[in-house]
């Protein structure tokens, strides 16, 4: 489990993430949601370790892991979602896989030169994970096209795939359905609840509402940088600070989980 407290970013004399405290348990999905600004990005990157908290606390099964780099805390098991931008547009689905997690392994490029014992058995690991989150994310078929010749939505699982190729125990997923279309995104939605099924601890930003409320197990959300609701999606969507903030009169009208995606 992953908790934080009092968790406050200043960046100058703004605080994007003021005094948040709040928790991410494994097999669950914990939605972060708020309006444009409100810290969500600030607030994973200092749950990454991309930044160091002005104050506050983050724990990962009760060990102090505030203001731990980012790759250590990948070592530890923290993965996050990869913009398909990253990706190698040029080089096959598999092997844009086997690149990324080569960069996550420990064969040094000397090791890689020399072809080492290490670099070859590194090779091989790198290869099996990578078929092996291929295949979780339905995507067996597509290992040996082009990227540039898949469908965006087929980039957002490449990109899913990246990031359970380091095998983590948490993944933290910013946007993950941004571009595609709705019936894309309810598949994606289905992929992240298969994440959590699978044992994963699931963080998840998203503006789609629809998903959200379909999706996540407790939302937290976020204005200004302070946290202003925590509770399943029922809760949130009718609280009035969440109607006030963010969502609007006219989504607490149609009531939650029913909103386009
Ligand atoms: N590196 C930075 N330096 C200075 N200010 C920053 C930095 N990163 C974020 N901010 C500010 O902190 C606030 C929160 O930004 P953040 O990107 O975390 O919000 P967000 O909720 O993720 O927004 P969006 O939904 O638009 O992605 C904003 O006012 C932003 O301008």
């Amino acid at each position: 489990m992953l908790e934080v407290s009092g968790l406050t970013k200043r960046f100058g004399g703004l605080a994007a993430v003021k005094d948040v405290s709040t928790s991410f348990e494994r097999g669950r999905i914990t939605a972060v949601i708020g309006p444009n600004g409100a810290g969500k990005t600030t607030f994973f990157n200092l749950v990454a370790g991309a930044y160091r908290p002005t104050e506050g606390i983050v724990r990962l099964d009760g060990e102090d892991v505030t203001g731990m780099r980012p790759d250590r805390m990948a070592m530890l098991g923290l993965a996050r979602s990869f913009q398909t931008t990253t990706l190698f547009e040029d080089e096959s689905v598999l092997d844009n896989l086997i690149v990324g997690h080569r960069l996550r392994t420990r064969s040094t490029l000397l090791d890689a030169i020399l072809n080492t014992a290490r670099a070859r058995a590194d090779n091989r690991e790198c290869r099996r994970k990578a078929e092996e989150a291929l295949s979780f994310v339905g995507l067996d078929h597509a290992a040996d096209r082009v990227v540039a010749d898949i469908s965006q939505e087929e980039k957002k699982r490449v990109a899913f795939a990246l990031a359970l190729a380091t095998e983590p125990r948490i993944v933290l997923l910013d946007e993950p359905a941004g571009g595609v279309n709705p019936e894309e995104t309810a598949g994606l939605a289905r992929l992240i609840r298969k994440m959590a099924e699978s044992g994963l601890t699931v963080g998840l930003i998203e503006h789609k509402m629809g998903m959200v409320m379909g999706l996540a197990d407790k939302v937290v959300v976020l204005d200004h940088g302070e946290k202003i609701a925590e509770g399943t999606p029922g809760e949130v969507s009718r609280d009035p600070k969440v109607i006030e903030a963010y969502l609007g009169a006219d989504f607490a009208l149609a009531g939650a989980g029913h909103a386009a995606m």
